[in-house]
C-alpha cells in the first residue's frame, strides 16, 4: 500500500485515544485520515455511521435509517455500524485486514478503509485493540504504533464511569481488558512509543511531537 506512513493507536477502552484522536485532526486538518472500522457493537448518542455508498446496503440493513440521511454527507464518521451475519460475511469474502472479539462485540478494520485514506494522500489513523495491533503486525501495512495509556487502573475506571457510555457489564469487560492490555503496553518492542495520558495538555504535546515529522511531509507534498 502506498501513501504516508500509517499511525496505529491503541490502548485500553477510555484510555483517551478519541480524545486525542480528536483534537489532532482538527488541528492538522487535510493531514490525516481515520480507517472507519466496523463493528457490531450499538451506536452511542451522538456516533456517526460511516456513510460510505459502498456499505450502503450493509447500513439500511443493519440500522434502517432512512435513504436521505445515509447519503447526507458528514463531517466525521466513528464506525459502520453493522450486524455480525454482514460482519462475517465481510470477513469470509477477505475484506478485512484485521478483525477482534472486544467485549462482546466485533470489530474490523476493511481494507477499503485504509485505501480510501491512502488515496488521499493522508497520514491513515486506525484506532484497534491489542488483538489488533497483533494481526496488523503480520501484514506488510507497516505504521507507527503507539499506545496510550491511563495513569492508574483506578483513573481509567473512574474516567469510563464518568464517560456513561457503559453498562456495568460492559464496563467490567472493559476493565478486565485493560489489564491485559496494559501489561501487554510494557513487553519491548511492540509500541514504537507509549504514552501515559495523566495530564491531558502534555499526552497530546507527546502525541504531536512523535508524529510531527509524518505531519510535515505532508504538508510539504501539498506545497
Ligand atoms: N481490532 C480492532 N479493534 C478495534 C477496531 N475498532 C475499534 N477497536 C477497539 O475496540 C475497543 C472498543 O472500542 P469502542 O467500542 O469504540 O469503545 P471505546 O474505546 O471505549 O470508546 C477499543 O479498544 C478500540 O481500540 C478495529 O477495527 N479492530
Ligand atoms: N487526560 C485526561 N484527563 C481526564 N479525563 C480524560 C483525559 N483524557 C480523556 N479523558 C476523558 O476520559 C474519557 C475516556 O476518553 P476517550 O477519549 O473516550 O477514550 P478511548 O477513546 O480511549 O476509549 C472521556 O470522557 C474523556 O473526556
Amino acid at each position: 500500500m502506498s501513501g504516508p506512513r500509517p499511525v496505529v493507536l491503541s490502548g485500553p477502552s477510555g484510555a483517551g485515544k478519541s480524545t486525542l484522536l480528536k483534537r489532532l485532526m482538527k488541528e492538522y486538518e487535510g493531514v490525516f485520515g481515520f480507517s472507519v472500522s466496523h463493528t457490531t457493537r450499538n451506536p452511542r448518542p451522538g456516533e456517526e455511521d460511516g456513510k460510505g455508498l459502498n456499505c450502503l446496503p450493509m447500513l439500511l440493513g443493519a440500522t434502517l435509517l432512512p435513504v436521505a440521511d445515509v447519503l447526507s454527507s458528514e463531517t466525521s464518521e466513528d464506525y459502520h455500524f453493522v450486524t455480525r451475519e454482514k460482519m462475517q460475511e465481510g470477513i469470509d469474502n477477505g475484506e478485512f485486514i484485521e478483525n477482534a472479539e472486544f467485549s462482546g462485540n466485533m470489530y474490523g478494520t476493511s481494507k477499503s478503509s485504509i485505501e480510501d485514506v491512502q488515496a488521499q494522500n493522508l497520514i491513515c489513523i486506525l484506532d484497534v485493540d491489542i488483538q489488533g495491533v497483533k494481526n496488523i503486525k503480520k501484514t506488510d501495512l507497516n505504521p507507527i504504533y503507539i499506545s496510550i495509556q491511563p495513569p492508574s487502573i483506578e483513573i481509567l475506571e473512574k474516567r469510563l464511569r464518568d464517560r456513561q457510555t457503559e453498562t456495568e457489564d460492559s464496563l467490567q469487560k472493559r476493565l478486565e481488558a485493560a489489564r491485559i492490555d496494559m501489561e501487554l503496553s510494557e513487553e519491548p518492542g511492540v509500541f514504537d512509543m507509549v504514552i501515559i495520558n495523566d495530564d491531558l495538555e502534555e499526552a497530546y504535546e507527546k502525541l504531536r511531537s512523535v508524529l510531527i515529522e509524518e505531519i510535515e511531509k505532508v504538508q510539504d507534498a501539498k506545497k
